[in-house]
């Protein structure tokens, strides 16, 4: 970090810190309806104009929420040791202003650190939706810092009926509580970076005593004992709220939540609804509308951009490798990840609305139950649910279990979940076999990769991984509207992602594959492929895969390819297949089979080198990936021989 000033955002889970960072400093980070989302510090920065009119930079730091400074888990100790051993010269502590006695705790232990802090009371919007108002100077003189109340969300501070509610002159208060909250920042960094503030709430604005404070009284975090009379500073919170809050009649939100959550998390309609759901979610994004954009894209690839090309190299006299090798391996390789596209962001518009609006909390909540039977705790879903879309965050995302046993596990499973990459691998054999039968394929697929996660999760718990039943009081956010800009942003992101990996490790990839398909060990350029490099390593490990229908050494070598990158695994059967080839090799018994143990095994390398890392031994993280590969073998077996003989009666019942 360069800026001459660091500002850290310190709070509870789920207080709205990712929303405000993104809103200050322009990022696109991860915010999402549950707590502890935010499991690594991110930083970036803004511009301010220093008292000397010249350009300052401010780093602003995002941290894991936490409720205290005596933290648990690994993510949250980020967060204390950042405050603690790195100094920022200003926290800004951000409060759900609709939960104020449990986020002021931490505020009490920051003052006792002696860090200079201003108190962003954020979701004033819903505050006020619920009729509650908050004399927020006051609890300014009584806490000892500066209170601004915001609303991250909108960027705004209270509304001007509001204001008026309270007495005060609406123009001053009610416009851009964010603008507020920075220009009281810059106000305090400005007077605070030589003198650390003994900060004193005055009747207009707020002044520094400089005398008042010393550096060589602050005293070091060792000594200082957060929890001591906790019970007191639990009083003192009481009364400083019943001082400066007047309670609404209304609790719109948790009212709201209530409702929704009698049918959405009921006992027994629980499990069902999450199914529901996820088959409409399968079924528009496979079945109805992405599949037309699919096809769309697929013919203008393969057929237009392909024919260009060749009209345009024979004119111009290109060599016919050459031609060879743009439109059967290039065009092949990354148009058959490309033509994906639709479908996967079609998938994550719905899937991002379940998490943002608070959705995916509650699938967790219902899971608890279910956790709990096999002694896991609910939290280990959180990572599960995040697995939907890459295996990497999903891993690190762990580190929000306390307990290290379950930690451990909960890692090991995770890569069962269905991951993004491995959509296309789904979207080209549906479109091969089961174009009549997506929506329930893909739940059938993802709905395979929990169970087989939870049966992993019970066996390593019973076996390798005992541990004590961690207890877990699942927390559950209020149901809200996501962001829509931060929305939209997000989903444009793992569009552009999957686009540029695409374009630059698919395509490199599959300029590999072309080439290791075309010649053989000589580099001679071979007829027929089955001659060539791949063909032969293909050849040696291919019977292994002959049990579960694909025993063909093209099948063999997408998987090998597969390790590198997950899409790989459909740009190799691209290339390797056309489409009559693939019909001779492939019945729908065995591209469910396939779909299966693409689905179980050994995750992407990037993955694996994350799992490594966070298990923090290669012994456990070659087991890992031995034992996913081990379940996949298995049930890739058993998925084909039921296949094989249920696959016809079945898709009689489910054309959709
Ligand atoms: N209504 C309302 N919702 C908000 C506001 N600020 C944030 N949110 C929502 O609150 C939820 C949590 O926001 P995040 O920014 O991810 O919270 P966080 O404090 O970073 O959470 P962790 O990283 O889990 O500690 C999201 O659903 C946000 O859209 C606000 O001012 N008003
Ligand atoms: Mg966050």
């Amino acid at each position: 970090m360069s800026g001459k000033y660091t500002i850290a955002l310190a709070g509870n889970p789920n207080s709205g810190k990712t929303t405000l960072f993104n809103r200050l400093t322009g990022s696109n980070q991860k915010v999402g309806n549950w707590a502890g989302v935010t499991i690594e510090k991110k930083t970036g920065s803004y511009i301010k104009t220093g008292q000397d009119g010249r350009k300052e930079t401010v780093d602003v730091v995002d941290l894991p929420g936490i409720y205290s400074l005596t933290p648990y888990s690994a993510e949250e100790i980020i967060a204390r040791n950042y405050i603690i051993d790195e100094k920022p010269d200003l926290v800004v502590n951000i409060i759900d202003a609709t939960n104020l006695e449990r986020g002021l705790y931490l505020t009490f232990q920051l003052k006792k650190l002696g860090c200079s802090v201003i108190v962003a009371l954020n979701m004033m919007d819903e505050v006020e939706e619920n009729g509650t108002i908050i004399d927020f100077e006051k609890m300014s003189v009584l806490l000892g810092f500066p209170v601004i109340p915001i609303s991250a969300i909108e960027g705004t501070g209270i509304s001007a009926k509001m204001a008026k509610l309270m007495g005060k002159h609406t123009s001053s208060v009610a416009k851009g509580g964010v603008q507020k909250l920075i220009d009281k920042s810059n106000d305090i960094l400005d007077h605070s970076y030589k003198n650390m503030p003994g900060y004193v709430p005055g009747k207009a604005g707020y002044a520094f005593d400089k005398t008042k404070f010393d550096l060589s009284q602050l005293k070091s975090a060792d000594e200082i004992d957060f929890d001591e009379h906790s019970s007191e500073v639990y009083d003192q919170i009481t009364k400083i709220v019943a001082e400066s809050v007047k309670q609404g009649e209304k609790q719109v939100q948790a009212e709201r939540s209530k409702k929704i959550d009698a049918l959405l998390t009921n006992k027994w309609l629980g499990i069902p609804i999450f199914l529901a759901i996820m088959l409409i979610v399968f079924q528009l994004s496979f079945g109805w509308f992405g599949s037309i954009f699919s096809d769309a894209i697929d013919i203008f690839l393969n057929e237009t951009l392909a024919g260009w090309v060749e009209v345009w190299f024979t004119s111009a006299g290109v060599s016919d490798w050459m031609l060879d090798l743009v439109v059967n391996g290039i065009i092949a390789g990354v148009g058959g990840v490309l033509t994906f596209v639709p479908q996967i962001v079609i998938l994550f518009i719905f899937l991002t609305l379940m998490e943002d609006t608070g959705y995916m909390a509650r699938v967790a909540f219902i899971m608890d139950r279910l956790f709990n039977k096999i002694g896991l705790s609910g939290k280990s879903f959180i990572p599960m649910i995040m697995g939907f879309g890459c295996s990497v965050p999903a891993v690190m995302s762990a580190r929000t279990l306390d307990n290290e046993m379950d930690r451990k596990v909960t890692i090991m499973i995770t890569p069962f979940m269905s991951c993004g990459a491995r959509l296309p691998i789904y979207g080209f054999f549906i479109a091969a076999f089961f174009a009549a039968h997506a929506g329930i394929i893909m739940l059938f697929i993802y709905v395979l990769g929990i169970v087989i996660a939870i049966f992993s999760a019970w066996l390593l718990k019973k076996t390798l991984f005992r541990g004590p039943d961690a207890p877990f009081i699942m927390e559950l956010p209020p149901y809200r509207m996501p962001d829509i800009y931060t929305y939209i942003k997000h989903i444009w992101e793992k569009a552009r992602g999957f686009i540029i990996r695409a374009g630059t490790l698919i395509f490199a990839m599959s300029i590999v594959v072309w080439f290791l398909q075309g010649y053989n060990f000589a580099l001679k350029a071979v007829d027929d492929p089955a001659e060539s490099i791949f063909g032969v390593i293909g050849s040696v490990i291919a019977p292994l895969f002959g049990p579960l229908g694909f025993g063909d050494w093209r099948a063999a070598d997408a998987l090998l390819t597969g390790f590198v990158a997950k899409e790989a695994v459909v740009s190799v059967l691209e290339i390797l297949y056309s489409p009559a080839e693939l019909l001779v090799s492939f019945t729908p018994a065995v591209a469910l089979s396939f779909m299966v143990f693409c689905l179980l095994y050994l995750p992407c390398l990037v993955a694996f080198v994350t799992i490594k890392r966070e298990l923090n031994s290669w012994k456990l993280a070659v087991f890992a990936a031995a034992y996913q590969t081990v379940i996949a073998y298995v049930v890739a077996f058993i998925v084909y021989r039921v296949a094989l003989v249920g696959w016809p009666h079945i898709s009689m019942y489910f054309t959709g």
